[in-house]
């Protein structure tokens, strides 16, 4: 299998601060899921905005490669980044909720958002929609669109805002911990739609999250982060059952028991 993204010795740092990502190295299979697992501040987000161009201000790539279906993004300019974004690679966000216009219908900002990447008309454009926001199973799409986003549950804004991002059918999907504004239920019901996202879409993803449990559920490989350092990545089983680091092994522990099993073999 082909690697979609190589990330290569990558140093990343902020001005003034020592690294946040120190050194790592991973690699990503095409329409493989890899949940990045790490506690706050361990520099998961940072990896992953790395991927996209987006660093906030004062952040940089100091070393490393990261390589795109072969092709080092930290040499591309800004013309070529934006092609990539959005229709390529595409990124959800802690909370997609938050990023929706308030004052405006989901209708108008899922449009724009299509416009962004190609011509369309109106009509054609919201059968478009309809038919991303069915697959996310929102029962009544036509009311979702014509909704502000203060009229949905933090469930269905989500479900929005996934389906917002798989509309130009990216090859590769950023998701960072696209479940923490929600409550556990939904949360289960959205992971479960991503992972059905990669047989409909053929997408790889990478899912950055505190939730070990939500690894272990939904990736075929996991890598932990700490301090800035990627102590930890591997093959799902592997890293679940032979965990080589100590800082692994306190994440799996802390996971509750489901029938007397922490994770279905
Ligand atoms: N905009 C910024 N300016 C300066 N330092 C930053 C900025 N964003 C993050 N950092 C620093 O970089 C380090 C890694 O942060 P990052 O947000 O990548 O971690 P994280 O693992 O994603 O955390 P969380 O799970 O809370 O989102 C932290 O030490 C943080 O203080």
């Amino acid at each position: 299998m082909m690697d979609i993204l190589n990330i290569e010795n990558c140093t990343i740092s902020y001005q003034g601060q020592k690294a946040a990502v120190d050194d790592v190295s991973l690699s990503i299979g095409e329409k493989e899921i890899v949940s990045i697992v790490g506690e706050s501040g361990s520099g998961k987000t940072t990896l992953i905005r790395a991927i996209l161009g987006i660093l906030p201000p004062g952040g940089k790539v100091t070393d490393g490669k990261i390589l795109f279906q072969g092709k080092n993004i930290l040499e591309l300019d800004e013309r070529s980044l934006q092609k990539i974004r959005g229709t390529e690679i595409a990124m959800i966000f802690q909370d997609v909720g938050a990023s929706l216009d308030p004052i405006r219908i989901v209708d108008s900002q899922y449009r724009e958002s299509i416009l962004v990447h190609r011509k369309m008309p109106k009509e054609e454009c919201r059968g478009l929609e309809k038919k991303m926001l069915t697959k996310m199973h929102l029962t009544d799409p036509e009311r979702v669109l014509s909704s502000y986003p203060f009229e949905l549950s933090g469930g269905m804004k989500q479900r929005v805002g996934i389906a917002m991002s798989m509309t130009a059918r990216p090859k590769l999907l950023l998701a960072d911990e696209p479940t923490s504004a929600l409550d556990v239920t939904i949360q289960a019901e959205v992971v479960r739609e991503m992972k059905k996202l990669r047989e409909q879409y053929q997408a790889a993803i990478i899912l950055v999250t505190h939730n070990m449990g939500v690894a272990s559920y939904i990736s075929d490989k996991i890598g932990v982060m700490c301090q800035g350092k990627l102590v930890e990545f591997g093959k799902r089983d592997d890293v679940i059952f032979h965990p080589k680091h100590e800082y692994t092994r306190s994440l799996l522990a802390a996971v509750p028991r489901l029938e007397g099993k922490r994770f279905a073999k």
